[in-house]
């Protein structure tokens, strides 16, 4: 018990401001956490104020209040762009917790994703944007202060104390997940009107939404209502996954006519399939049109993308993006930190490799956090079987990892959510998506059930689509509290 004492400080034990009860009579056992679940309120409309806010204002201001930050923010000028500065630090969002006034920048909000989509800005000649009219509302549940009227309003963000480890084999999803969770994760859309002046628009990608229908086709399609005959440009500034697989639901015909730089690349991609097979020499011919096909994704990166302008666009721009998105992103060789929100609350995220020779980098940061997020492929029998032995490996039982014995117990007590990744895809490749077959597959009542009652949870969801993602990490969060009560 002393050890994980020693290892919450007094303000990580307050109560979680915003979690809904749980079902009454739940018990602790591993079983009834596998299929409980809780309502997470409705935190959508506050997280959309913040959004709103972020692109309003400029000088924030963040206040304590019994766990809950409160943020008030001034209005920002049009002219000014704002001042970049980086996510509140892990000691300033604990000094917050603390009661601290802390004064951030308006990249701290702006960088939290949420499912706004710039509904009420408009574009000033000169290309910067414009901010009026409405403060935002869109939810009578938001949180607002008696200056609202004049300032806009407040929004509030929980800070989740301490750190989520994310673990896995490689390729089962980890970054993708974290990256669409994470603040940091931007995109850049220059417009290019057909007049030929460029203007920059920064978006957010909804990352607090269940499900994201191709979010930039989303907000494009916004956009591209109030003026048809614009062109976009989208420069992926950071994340991989650009696109789901998923039309935005726009509906109607995709038009062809303003395709023209990706309908010529992805001619070039047809072409070059249509050549397969033929002859060597077309074979060689193709290789070669293969490897500067590869050399041109890899360019696309990170230069920006002409993209089609008509609405309804989603179509289009999905059919383009599954194009760039190719090829598989490099496997991650060390551990990185990010900031991420889900409903409302602000955690930090350990990425680790997935691969066996940096395995290791799991274990070196077990007795640092609070949560263990197991990420494994569920559409994938085979690598089902390699992270069950990792299971294992984590209780710490018949031969796992060796930590300090004085760490034992804390990390014996912490929590352990284990994700079923890929979903989407598993219903194509008759993998596992029930959550039970999944745990017993896992072997995670065997490993995991100990004597210190640590909880344990099985959910099956796709990063691709963010399905069950944020019910899952708010369990992870809720058992993170009940830890640190536990140990105080
Ligand atoms: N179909 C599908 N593919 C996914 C999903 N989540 C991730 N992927 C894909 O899986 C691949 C690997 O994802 P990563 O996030 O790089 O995997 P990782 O676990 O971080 O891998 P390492 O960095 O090597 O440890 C990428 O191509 C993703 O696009 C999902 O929910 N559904």
């Amino acid at each position: 018990m002393g050890g994980a004492a020693s290892k919450f400080d007094a303000a990580e034990t307050a109560d979680p401001p915003s979690f809904s009860e749980r079902s009454s009579g739940r018990s602790n056992s591993p079983e009834h956490s596998m299929s409980g679940r809780f309502n997470a309120g409705n935190p959508t409309s506050m997280t959309t104020s913040l959004h709103e806010a972020s692109r309003r204002f400029q000088a924030i201001t963040v206040t304590s209040n019994d766990g809950k930050i409160t943020i008030s923010h001034k209005p920002m000028s049009a002219s000014k762009s704002p001042v970049k500065q980086p996510f509140q630090s892990a000691s300033n969002r604990a000094k917050t917790m603390m009661g601290e006034k802390l004064n951030l920048s308006a990249s701290l909000l702006k960088n939290i994703p949420t499912g706004g989509h710039g509904q009420d800005h408009k574009i000033s000649p000169d290309g910067s944007r414009e901010y009026g009219g409405s403060n935002g509302s869109n939810g009578s549940d938001r949180a607002e202060s008696p200056s609202a009227a004049k300032d806009g309003f407040n929004a509030e963000v929980t800070a989740v104390p301490g750190k989520f480890l994310f673990v896995g084999l490689s390729n089962s999803g980890k970054t993708t997940l974290i990256e669409l969770m994470s603040t940091s994760r931007k995109f850049q859309v220059h417009e290019t009107p057909s007049k030929g002046i460029e203007r920059n628009i920064d978006f957010m990608l909804p990352g607090e939404h269940e499900k994201v229908h191709d979010p930039i086709s989303v907000m494009m399609s916004t956009e591209m209502k109030k003026s048809p005959s614009r062109k976009f440009v989208v420069n992926k500034t950071k994340g991989r996954k650009l696109f789901g697989d998923e039309d935005a639901g726009e509906g109607g015909e995709e038009k062809k006519e303003d395709t023209d730089i990706d309908t010529g690349k992805l001619d070039k991609v047809d072409k070059v399939d249509d050549e397969e097979g033929e002859n060597h020499q077309q074979e060689q011919q193709e290789d070669d049109t293969n490897a500067e096909e590869l050399e041109d994704a890899e360019e696309r990166k990170s230069s920006p993308t002409l993209l089609s302008t008509p609405p309804p666009v989603s179509r289009a721009l999905s059919t383009v993006a599954s194009a760039f998105v190719l090829p598989l992103p490099p496997p991650s060789t060390c551990t990185t930190t990010h900031q991420c929100v889900i409903r409302g609350h602000a955690f930090t995220a350990l990425d680790t490799p997935g691969r066996p020779a940096f395995r290791h980098t799991w274990y070196e940061n077990l007795s640092a956090v609070c949560c263990i997020i197991m990420v494994v492929d569920c559409s994938d029998w085979s690598s089902l079987i390699l992270a069950a032995e990792q299971v294992r490996r984590l209780s710490g039982k018949e031969g796992g990892f060796k930590v300090d014995k004085d760490k034992q117990l804390a990390i014996d007590r912490l929590p352990v959510l284990v994700l079923g990744n890929k979903k989407d895809l598993a219903r194509k490749t008759e993998g596992i998506y029930d959550e039970r077959k999944l745990a017993e597959v896992l072997q995670m009542d065997k490993w995991l059930r100990n004597e210190h009652g640590r909880m344990w949870t099985v959910r099956v969801v796709s990063a691709m689509d963010m399905e069950g993602v944020a019910d899952s990490l708010l369990w992870g969060i809720e058992e993170r509290w009940k830890v640190s009560k536990g140990a105080s």
